[in-house]
């Protein structure tokens, strides 16, 4: 990424978001400057600082616990103290959705893993249907469209491969918008954000480290994901997860600007700035224009953990909706549910046929 790409973002409101680079390699709103370390979310498992052996169980169990021989029985005792709700289905609620959306601007933002492809036990081959990039493509003819995942950038869009979206990789910390400029927003440079850019050797150090400290376990996999690791659990049997999870304290525990936070049979390391898909997605709706807006209807479709942090700025921003994609009832922020991502299609086929048939009413 060179000088040249940072683009001031020209909003739809006149409300510009300046943007700074720091130490010749970090950008960062001005008014934000540098985001301020965080120990992390409610969602993110504290790495640094101890915990030992005991700390190494409680990951454990949590894989465990996500995982679906286990789910049942964890999400029964859950339910007793944390009161677990099962969502009514975005599908059924359809009507309802658009009632709330009427007179705004709908936003679309798209997790990738488990919500446009089907989880796989390969992650290099975690396609998404024809079908799926067809409606993602029509999607985007009628709303702002981006994808949010936890991928590398570049990975995710060679899945994806649609030039007309917004991609938010590394957990948000990677965005950047059309190639062309877009037609929601009045520049015709690209967005682009990468607040952890500092952090690029570091990560790469540990990317190695853990590869190396990883390669005798059969099955486990770790990914490098530019700003941040993925350490893959999927397919290591389970009673060498331990194992997995002892050789990854191992690396962080010398690496205090790193946390962990954990996805679906992932552990994922990543800096300890202040910036999530929460933070990405409030950054996009400002990039586009809807930065104080009350007219602007994000909906937020995920599976994950991770997904929680953009959920959750929705209900505290009072707009849109968070749609968790899942069979089980879980602990979440969102507001409806899908069950898997041939669902997540059709809620989206939905919108498109809604949105053309709001525009030929509209000339009636
Ligand atoms: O934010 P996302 O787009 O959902 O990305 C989160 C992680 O997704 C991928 O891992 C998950 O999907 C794999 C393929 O189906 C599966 O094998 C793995 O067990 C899941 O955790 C991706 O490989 C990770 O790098 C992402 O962080």
């Amino acid at each position: 990424m060179t000088n040249q790409n940072v683009v001031v973002p020209d909003t739809k409101s006149g409300i510009s978001l300046p943007m700074v680079r720091l130490s010749g390699s970090s950008i960062f709103p001005a008014t934000a400057q540098k985001p301020p370390t965080a120990p992390g979310t409610g969602e993110n498992l504290e790495i640094n600082g101890g915990g030992g052996a005991a700390k190494i169980n409680s990951w454990v169990d949590s894989m465990r616990a996500s995982s679906p021989t286990h789910m049942k029985s964890s999400s029964q005792s859950l339910s007793q103290h944390q009161q677990q709700i099962t969502l009514p289905s975005a599908l059924d609620n359809f009507d309802q959705i658009m009632e709330a959306s009427r007179g705004k601007q709908i936003v679309m933002f798209l997790d990738y893993d488990g919500t446009l492809s089907p989880i796989v036990d390969d992650p290099d081959r975690a396609f998404m249907s024809k079908k799926m990039r067809t409606t993602v493509r029509r999607l985007a003819t009628c709303f702002p469209t981006a994808i949010v995942s936890g991928r590398c950038r570049d990975k995710v869009y060679k899945f994806v491969r649609l030039a007309e979206l917004y991609y938010a990789g590394s957990h948000g910390m990677d965005i950047k918008g059309p190639e062309k400029g877009s037609k929601y927003t009045k520049g015709t440079e690209p967005v682009i954000c990468q607040p952890a850019s500092e952090f690029l050797p570091m990560i790469d150090e540990v990317f190695k480290e853990l590869v190396a400290k990883t390669k005798l376990t059969p099955g486990a996999k770790v990914e490098n994901n530019k700003f941040c690791v993925s350490v893959h659990f999927r397919c290591v049997e389970e009673k060498k997860w331990s194992e997995v999870a002892e050789a990854v304290k191992s690396v962080l525990n010398k690496y205090p600007k790193l946390r962990l936070s954990q996805g679906r049979k992932v552990l994922e390391i990543r800096p300890t700035i202040k910036w999530d898909k929460g933070k990405a997605l409030e950054f996009l709706l400002e990039s586009l224009g809807f930065a104080n807006c009350t007219d602007v209807f994000p909906i937020y479709i995920g599976d994950d953990r991770t997904d929680e942090d953009a959920f959750k700025v929705l209900k505290e921003r009072e707009q849109g909706f968070g749609i968790l994609v899942s069979k089980v009832a879980k602990d979440t922020n969102a507001s409806y549910s899908l069950q898997e991502p041939t669902q997540v299609m059709d809620f989206l086929q939905r919108l498109v046929d809604w949105k053309k048939l709001a525009f030929q009413e509209s000339r009636m």
